[in-house]
């Protein structure tokens, strides 16, 4: 696989109709490591997200990913977890992974059964049949399963009790590639996912309010992230 060297978000806006989501962002991020992106609810993260995936195009500006423009057809780029269900339910955990390999590209079906069967998870059992700490499960799985040089994760944790979460993000460090990918995990659960973080952008009304690695922003003004975006989203 590719090593991420850097994301560049240039003069990126993006308006729904005549709505603006995002106001012009102007970003240079390094990876590897998780980049946390939070702010309150229509903040423009999904937004964000999606633009850096390629599955939505930008009104005007661009995505920058180790200097080749990001299009709809990036998908050996970049992989998307959507914050809805994105799997087909009347698939078994087996016929999910096997239908995922034949279709989506950089998909390493070998890790994603080895994940399933690390995790338990039922590989003859209906989708729809699952819990849904198992179906989350099943989805992080499936998007840590891509060999890309991106994993943009939407609100992973979105709807799960508090122990599925950890659970979650665990399962995130431990099989992302993290000394490879670079990770964006949208996320309103900012204190649980703080100490996972190496870099933080916190959004508010479609422009970032602040963006910084999260160790230096600690040092540099003597508080936690969350402490820092309730100060900034004051
Ligand atoms: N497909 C769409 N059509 C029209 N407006 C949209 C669409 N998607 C998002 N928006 C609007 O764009 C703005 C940003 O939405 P977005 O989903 O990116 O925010 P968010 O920070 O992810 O929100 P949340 O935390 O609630 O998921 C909001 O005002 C939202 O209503």
């Amino acid at each position: 696989m590719q090593v991420l060297n850097e994301v560049h978000l240039s003069g990126l806006k993006k308006s729904y109709m005549r709505q603006a989501a995002l106001n012009g962002i102007d970003l240079h991020m390094k990876g590897p490591g998780m980049i946390g992106i939070v702010g309150p609810n229509g903040s423009g993260k999904s937004t964000l997200l999606k633009l850096m995936a390629g599955l939505i195009r930008p009104s005007s500006g661009q995505v920058k990913i180790n200097n080749e423009r990001i299009t709809r057809r990036s998908g050996e780029t970049t992989a998307f977890l959507s914050e809805d269900d994105s799997l087909y339910r009347f698939l078994t955990v087996s016929k999910t992974l096997q239908f995922f390999h034949e279709t989506v590209p950089e998909f390493d079906l070998t890790k994603a059964e080895r994940m399933v069967t690390e995790l338990k998870l039922p590989l003859d059992r209906k989708v729809k049949h699952l819990s849904k700490g198992n179906r989350a499960r099943l989805k992080i799985v499936v998007t840590l399963a891509r060999s890309v040089p991106v994993l943009c994760m939407d609100e992973p944790l979105s709807g799960l009790d508090p122990l599925v979460r950890q659970d979650i993000l665990k399962m995130i460090i431990r099989y992302a590639d993290i000394e490879n990918q670079l990770v964006f995990l949208s996320t309103h659960e900012v204190e649980e996912v703080e100490p996972f973080l190496d870099q933080v952008i916190i959004i508010q009304d479609g422009e970032v309010a602040l963006f910084g690695e999260v160790e230096t922003l600690r040092q540099e003004r003597g508080m936690t992230v969350t402490e820092l975006m309730r100060e900034v989203l004051a």
